[in-house]
Order: structure tokens, then C-alpha cells, then sequence
């Protein structure tokens, strides 16, 4: 997608032909800088720190964490080695352990001398077919847009979105803005409600700049916020992403996501999840039960930082001292709630047989 006119990937390999650039996250949306990744280790502390996050762009670090890794030792042991370091980053997201099981499958049979190659070639298909997967989810999600804006003659359709799900979180496009980003695009009018999504703000910080630079019209609200909102008719349909989807249907999503779908499930607002296939864990039955969700340090939740009037970044401490904090990272959305998963395959229904029928080859994949 564009910044000020400008075409930027999230993730990217370098003109050197091995090192891997990065937008930096965490310095949005104050200021835009480019990382350098050049080893496994870098990759894997990018993930964990996140200087890149997002489930799709977790997957596409990993794999090139991987390729990184085979450039430094490509025997079993360094294969192994790799897999292990990269795969305990984050827990929640399934595309990190999708994309290091797709890279194992494809170096492991080989020979070391041919690993570091074959590694890069792996990590730029992934890369490649990430973008594909949502151009696809554009499309599928754009005939909802276009459904809305049907009814509603001249009228600007309002969705409602929680975290980030753009092309920041993805290699390009993002599964949630997707179709957001192609409607733009066809000149429907089309306006974004971006929750700011607290405690670490990746609407407010993340979704907002892209959105902002790539020109599609949107409104930064408070996390509480969407309910009243919808109780006034000023949301059309919301569309999110997700880390992981479970076999039933049940979506784990950054934490809020669930107030989100109980609210427009109280007020008939569609809610819609945006997902490439590599998101769906075939292996967890039950996504409540069973997908882990990941807890991260207090900071994220007492301190903020922003910039300050003068132009200086600052953190600051809101929340008093010795008060305890909990900081849940995600939550999961029964599927009883979800009006529909939007897919590079269509629109499916959240339920079992829906995702087995759309995606068999999976299915098998998982049985293995
Ligand atoms: C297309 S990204 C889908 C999800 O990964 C996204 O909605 C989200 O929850 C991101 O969480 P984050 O903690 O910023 O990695």
C-alpha cells in the first residue's frame, strides 16, 4: 500500500540479496524507520518485541528468520536449532508455526549445502503468496462493501475495526482493510470507524497512519465506543482480523474483539472476520478451550507513550504505583457470533464443515 504516494511492503528482502528490512512498529506512527534483520536472533527478537507483528507478518519473519539461520549453519542441528528459537516468539498467532512448518518441510529433505538458497526461495513464495491470499480477500470481502453501498445509494458505508489489520500486519493489503482498500480504490465512499485498541494502541498508532496515508477516510474512537455507535445505526458492518481460527469456527483476535461482537450482535450490525488460509488451526477443536492467549508485560498497560507538545517522545506512567495490572493479549469470539469468514476462497460461514469443505488440502495437512 502507499505512503504519501510511495509503494511499501511491511517486510522485504534487501538489495544485498540476504538481509531483511522491516518497517519498525513500534516507532509508528511518529516516526517511520526501517530495520535491518540479519540473523536468526534478529528475526525472533523483531517477533517478541514486536518491531513487526500481526499474524501474517509474523509468519513472513519467521520464514526468513529461517533463511537467515541456514546462511549461518544449514546442518539438521541448525535447522532444529532455528525452528525452536523462532517458534516460541509469540504463542497466539498459528501463522508464525505455519509458516517455520512449511520452511522445515521444504529444507529438511534437502541437502545443507542447498538449505540457505532454498530457504530464501521458500521465504519469498510465502511472502508472495501472503500478498496473493489477500488480494483475494479483497475481492471476496469488496461484494459485502458493494451489497451495503447498494442499499444506500450516494451514502457512505461505515465499518467498524478493532487492532490492526492492515497491510502493516501483513506483507500488503492487510486481511481486515482488504476489502476496505479496494472499495476505496473503485470509488465507492467508504468511511472507518479504527477502535484505537488499547493497551498498545495498534488502531490508534497503526491503523489510522496507514489508513491516513494511503488517503481512505476514518475516525479514531475509544475502545468503548463501537457499542454506542452501533446502537445509533453508525456502523454498517464491521470486519476484523485474527491470530487464529479453530476448526469450529471460533476466532482468537487482539483482546476487545469479543466486546465488538457481542455488541453487533445485540444491534444486527454484521461482523465479519477477514482470514488467509495459513490462520486456521485445524488441530484446536475448541478456539475457547484450547488456543493459548498470550499475556504481555504490565508496561504495555500502565505506561503510554506519545509526543509530547514540544516534539519530544515521552513515556509516562497513568495507572498509580503498586496497583496490579493484567494484560491479556487476545480473546476469542465464539463462532456463534461471526456472520461470516471472509476468505481467498469466499465468504464461508463460521463453522466446521464450512472451513473443511473450503479448505480440504488442510484438513489432510493436519491429520499427518
Ligand atoms: C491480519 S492481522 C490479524 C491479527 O494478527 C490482528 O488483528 C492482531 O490481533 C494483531 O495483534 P498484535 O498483538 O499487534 O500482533
Amino acid at each position: 500500500m502507499k505512503v504519501d504516494g510511495k509503494h511499501f511492503r511491511s517486510i522485504w528482502r534487501e538489495r544485498d540479496g540476504w538481509s531483511v528490512g522491516a518497517i519498525d512498529q513500534r516507532r509508528l506512527p511518529h516516526e517511520f524507520v526501517v530495520a535491518k534483520l540479519t540473523s536468526c536472533e534478529d528475526a525472533a527478537v523483531a517477533i517478541r518485541d514486536m518491531l513487526v507483528r500481526g499474524a501474517p507478518l509474523i509468519g513472513a519473519t519467521a520464514a526468513y528468520g529461517m533463511a537467515l539461520a541456514m546462511r549461518e549453519n544449514a546442518s539438521d542441528a541448525g535447522l532444529k536449532r532455528a525452528y525452536e528459537t523462532l517458534v516460541v516468539a509469540r504463542p497466539t498467532a498459528i501463522n508464525l508455526k505455519w509458516a517455520l512448518d512449511e520452511m522445515r518441510a521444504t529444507l529438511a529433505p534437502i541437502d545443507p549445502a542447498e538449505r540457505a538458497e532454498a530457504a530464501y526461495a521458500r521465504a519469498d513464495e510465502i511472502v508472495e503468496q501472503d500478498v496473493e491470499i489477500n488480494r483475494g480477500i479483497a475481492g471476496n470481502g469488496l461484494k459485502l462493501i458493494e451489497a451495503i453501498a447498494a442499499k444506500k445509494p450516494g451514502e457512505v458505508v461505515n465499518v467498524l475495526t478493532h487492532c490492526n489489520a492492515g497491510w502493516l500486519a501483513t506483507v500488503d493489503w492487510g486481511t481486515a482493510t482488504a476489502p476496505i482498500y479496494l472499495a476505496h480504490e473503485r470509488g465507492i465512499k467508504v468511511h472507518v470507524w479504527v477502535d484505537e485498541t488499547r493497551p498498545r494502541n495498534q488502531g490508534a498508532s497503526l491503523t489510522a497512519w496507514e489508513l491516513g496515508h494511503h488517503g481512505v477516510p476514518h475516525t479514531v474512537i475509544p475502545d468503548n465506543t463501537g457499542g454506542h455507535l452501533m446502537q445509533h445505526g453508525m456502523v454498517d458492518l464491521a470486519i476484523v482480523g485474527t491470530d487464529r481460527v479453530a476448526a469450529n469456527g471460533d476466532v482468537c483476535n487482539k483482546i476487545g474483539t469479543y466486546l465488538k461482537a457481542l455488541a453487533a450482535h445485540d444491534n444486527g450490525v454484521p461482523f465479519y472476520v477477514a482470514l488467509p488460509s495459513p490462520t486456521i488451526d485445524f488441530a484446536v477443536d475448541d478456539g475457547i478451550r484450547d488456543i493459548p492467549i498470550e499475556q504481555r508485560s504490565g508496561t504495555e498497560v500502565t505506561d503510554m507513550t506519545g509526543r509530547t507538545a514540544d516534539g519530544r517522545l515521552e513515556t509516562v506512567r497513568i495507572v498509580p504505583e503498586g496497583s496490579p495490572v493484567a494484560n491479556y493479549a487476545f480473546d476469542v469470539t465464539p463462532a456463534r457470533l461471526v456472520t461470516g469468514l471472509i476468505t481467498e476462497r469466499g465468504v464461508l460461514k463460521a463453522d466446521r464443515a464450512s472451513l473443511a469443505a473450503a479448505f480440504p488440502e488442510r484438513i489432510a495437512a493436519a491429520a499427518e
